[in-house]
């Protein structure tokens, strides 16, 4: 066992595919590496501590927020056969919670990688998938394991629900501004809403998620081609999917149209909606960094400029 162990995890963004992903619909998410989270463990000698942003005391008085966390160091100390074994973990982060950018998948991520650095054990992708989403069963009830895929990738991800997660290659020089509208929503309630309107309107959701799966393929396609045209109407018919799914906000909705009137080709929310965060596309990064300035005055509380184009 270390004295001092670490795990980091970055941010993610869903550039199509949320909600429809939970529904065995395929989704694509991209890591934005520049947003991190970090976990670091010193070792004690009996004392278990955790020092966040919401939480800073002793571990098994956390707070029911942060139940997801909780329980995931639970079944780390238990995986170790070292329950009682003294800790002090520091969780600092870049990534805004609650608004759709993955910050509780990348603490999960986080937090499994420090504590199998801790333990010296070595951590296989397929271990860290699954025990980075102990903690987040515990949060969002069923997720569908894209934010955890994308919160331990370095590349852009295509994801289908318990079959398909592997890198994808984006061959598009363009740019995405995010927006964060600085309304906080909850996955679980996103999650929920879409559930409950597919049981009240059967098959007006059901065409809207097999819609948002078309979608998706056609991104994809778009992505590997350089076809900014196909992938800006893929993104903005995204987004009527998914404000007929129930999901949308009238913040974003305002913000969106800030977006497209000032030179985005497309614009969509991203992540589980209701709130958080909107994604533009800018043809390149003289147009995003103006866009960025635009919604920043429209009343975005944060926004960023990421490429498209991966590096690989
Ligand atoms: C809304 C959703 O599709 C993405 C949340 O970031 C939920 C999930 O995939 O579990």
């Amino acid at each position: 066992m270390k004295d001092l162990a670490t795990g980091t995890s970055h941010a993610k963004i869903i550039l199509i595919g949320e909600h429809g992903v939970v529904y065995g619909q395929p989704a694509i998410a991209l890591p934005i590496s520049t947003i991190q989270m970090q976990a670091i463990i010193h070792r004690r000698d009996e004392t278990q501590t955790v020092k966040s942003r919401y939480f800073n005391g002793d571990f098994k008085m956390m707070s029911a927020n942060l139940g997801g966390i909780q329980t995931l160091i639970k079944t780390l100390l238990a995986r170790f056969d070292a329950p009682e074994q003294g800790f002090d973990i520091h969780i600092t982060s870049d990534i805004p919670s609650e608004r759709g950018m993955g910050s509780s998948a990348a603490a999960a991520v986080a937090v499994t990688r420090a504590f199998y650095d801790f333990f010296e054990r070595p951590l296989s992708h397929q271990e860290l998938l699954a025990t980075a989403n102990v903690a987040e069963s515990y949060t969002h009830g069923q997720p569908s394991g894209l934010d955890v895929a994308t919160a331990s990738a370095k590349s852009p991800v295509w994801f289908v629900k318990g079959r398909e997660n592997f890198p994808i290659p984006v061959k598009l020089a363009g740019y995405l501004v995010i927006a964060d509208t600085g309304i906080k929503s909850q996955t679980k309630i996103a999650v929920a809403t879409v559930r409950n309107l597919l049981m009240v309107e059967g098959a007006t959701i059901q065409a809207r998620i097999d819609d948002l799966g078309r979608l998706t393929r056609q991104t994809r396609t778009a992505l590997e081609d350089g076809d900014m045209g196909t992938l800006a109407t893929a993104l903005n018919g995204a987004q009527d999917d998914l404000r007929s799914m129930g999901v949308s906000h009238p913040a974003l909705e305002q913000l969106l149209a800030v977006a497209r009137q000032n030179g985005a080709l497309a614009a969509k929310l991203t992540g589980s909606g209701q709130g958080g965060c909107l994604i533009a596309l800018a043809p390149e990064a003289s147009i995003a960094n103006q866009l960025s300035q635009k919604l920043a005055a429209a009343g975005a509380t944060a926004t960023w400029v990421e490429p498209l184009l991966n590096d690989d």
